[in-house]
């Protein structure tokens, strides 16, 4: 008798639940606001300003209801407009927003080893690729002169297909949000192709304001040289045989003369350090189109591939995701890596020229310290310039005493 109790209260109980689903899936097409005003006007919604710096949404109902009717929108979901109600229905017992993380940039900061290691963690799940590059190619196609013949970049993703493939809807769904989405298109937090910086924040914004924001940075002519090193071997192929991020801008076609042999790297690095924003422009951007400094991580790239710090500064990142460290791998991988490849052993430049380039990037260097002082992320303004001001002083110390240097990367 009591098995038969049992079983007519769960057949009422998912019977509530598929019919509740049902409502919410018609008021959710209705608009956020005809959902949240019908059925949830009691419960408080995800504050995305305020979620917590080291947590995840925090679980406003323990019902399983909730969970289930979160987890059937969210299913059927195929616009950000969807995804935004899904987000301001009561989590109930949902770990992590959809889609949870992103890491936004820089290029060349070991985003690739550190999105593995996070999609490889318990709790992570991988966009499909890591680098969709949706808000850069679909959403601000811009009107930026390329040099003659080359392509635009074109947009090869709908907006459904970029909420159900590339972040992979059906796995967090099976996981029941247990697991968090992490995508990482690097280029969203400097721009590309002459999308805009302030544009792109913005839009991910008004799309999905709850995101957390993964920025790593790393000592800029290292970080810049790695990148030309990248873009110079995609131009050395023919171009059906590039990559399909790979459209030439302006900047490219100092590299090209560079592959000729008619520029060297530190005049095609030079007038790359000087045309694209740096840190601190792209930094102040994001939180100047509203993003809240809660949600957004700096990494510096030198702590996290150090032996002696990089640990605490994976554990930081799981913290800010909300993500439990004990859980993560103890070793971030090694991905991507060209440097022994080309010039292992530095790249020959004169003084004179290293010391162009440092005092080029010494004071957006500064500028993104004390950005990062004023916000708390560190202590003071030379915890962070410490391992740049580093590698200036070992580079410079190559030097002959005929001006013949080689800038090691860091
Ligand atoms: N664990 C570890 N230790 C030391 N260095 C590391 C590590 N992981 C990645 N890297 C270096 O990071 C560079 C690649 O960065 P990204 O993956 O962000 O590049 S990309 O923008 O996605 O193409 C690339 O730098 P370069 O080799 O100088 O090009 C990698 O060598």
């Amino acid at each position: 008798m009591a098995d038969a109790g049992r079983g007519r209260t769960q057949a009422v109980a998912a019977l509530l639940v598929v019919l509740a689903a049902g409502v919410l899936v018609l008021l959710a097409r209705a608009g956020p606001g005809a959902l949240s005003a019908a059925l949830f006007a009691s419960a408080r919604p995800l504050e995305h300003g305020s979620l917590r710096r080291h947590g995840g949404p925090a679980p406003l109902s323990r019902h399983g209801l909730s969970l289930s009717a979160r987890l059937f929108v969210l299913s059927k979901c195929k616009t950000f407009a969807c995804l935004r109600t899904v987000n301001a229905l009561p989590a109930g017992g949902a770990k992590f927003n959809f889609p949870h993380a992103m890491i936004i940039g820089f290029p060349k900061c070991a985003t690739t080893s550190l999105w593995n290691y996070l999609v490889l963690h318990p709790q992570g799940i991988r966009s499909r690729p890591k680098e969709p590059h949706y808000f850069t190619r679909c959403r601000n196609e811009s009107f930026f002169p390329l040099p003659e013949g080359s392509k635009r970049w074109a947009c090869n993703s709908t907006e459904d297909y970029y909420v159900r493939m590339h972040l992979s809807l059906a796995v967090a769904v099976k996981t029941r949000l247990q697991r968090a989405v992490i995508e990482g298109s690097t280029g969203y937090a400097g721009g590309h192709n002459g999308a805009s910086v302030a544009s792109i924040a913005a839009d991910i914004r008004r799309a999905m304001p709850w995101v957390k924001l993964i920025v790593a940075m790393r000592e800029p002519i290292s970080q810049m040289i790695s990148l030309m090193v990248h873009h110079a071997e995609q131009l050395s192929r023919p171009p059906e045989q590039r990559d399909y991020w790979m459209v030439e801008t302006w900047e490219d076609l100092c590299l090209e003369a560079y592959i000729r042999g008619n520029a060297t790297m530190v005049e095609c690095v030079r007038g790359a350090l000087q045309t694209r924003p740096s840190y601190a422009d792209g930094f102040s951007m994001w939180l100047g189109v509203g993003w809240p400094w809660e949600q957004v991580h700096p990494v510096q790239y030198e702590k996290l591939v150090a032996p002696d710090t990089g640990r605490r500064t994976l554990d930081d990142v799981q913290r800010f995701l909300g993500f439990d460290p004990k859980l993560g791998a103890e070793w971030l991988p090694r991905n991507n890596s060209r440097r022994d490849m080309v010039n292992p052993n530095g790249w020959p430049m004169r003084r004179k020229d290293m010391e162009e380039l440092i005092e080029l990037v010494r004071p957006n260097a500064d500028r993104i310290a004390w950005e990062l002082q004023r916000r708390g992320y560190v202590t003071t303004m030379d915890d962070w310039l410490q391992p740049w001001r580093e590698a200036w002083d070992r580079n410079l110390a190559t030097c002959s005493p005929k001006g013949d240097c080689k800038y090691v990367l860091t």
